[in-house]
């Protein structure tokens, strides 16, 4: 497991951000954008897609790690996800539970405001959900340690 560099990061952040124009959300009115970083320096962008009947909409998150699993990739570096509201909202239970079977434990889950501020990470620490001790870490006067001088 490696951390994004800071080209990746710029780019991450740049793509999660613009992944919310592709939303299809008239219930929620609610644009979620998510952008997976594979290990081989892909991206791959995801946003929510919705339905009438409510629960079988899709979360950003899903939609980004369905189309890398489906387009063939195994190995990830880090998720982002980005919202138009500040604090960021983070990841729901289905989509942590799908990252906990697709990602490393540690792999780093980066919440972006809307002018492209880091507002929070959150780890997976259990591969259960129903006994997933997930922590949504340090905010962003502790973001440092991973995405290091660039954040
Ligand atoms: O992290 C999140 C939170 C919410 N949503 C979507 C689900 C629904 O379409 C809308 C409102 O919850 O936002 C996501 O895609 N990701
Ligand atoms: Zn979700």
């Amino acid at each position: 497991m490696r951390p994004p560099t800071k080209e990746e990061f710029d780019q991450l952040r740049e793509k999660t951000l613009a992944a919310r124009e592709s939303a299809y959300c008239p219930y929620s009115k609610f644009r979620v954008g998510a952008c997976l970083l594979t290990t081989s320096g892909s991206f791959i962008t995801g946003a929510n897609v919705e339905n009438a009947s409510y629960p079988a909409g899709i979360c950003a998150e899903r939609t980004a790690l369905v189309k890398a699993i489906t387009e063939g990739h195994k190995d990830f570096v880090c998720i982002a996800v980005a919202t138009d509201i500040n604090p960021a909202a983070s990841p729901c239970g289905i989509c942590r539970q799908t990252m906990r079977e697709f990602c490393d434990v540690g792999m780093p889950v980066y919440m972006f405001t809307p002018d492209g501020k880091i507002s929070g990470r959150m780890i997976c620490q259990s591969k259960q959900w129903n006994r997933a001790a997930w922590h949504e870490l340090e905010r962003t006067r502790l973001m440092g340690e991973h995405v290091g001088a660039f954040a």
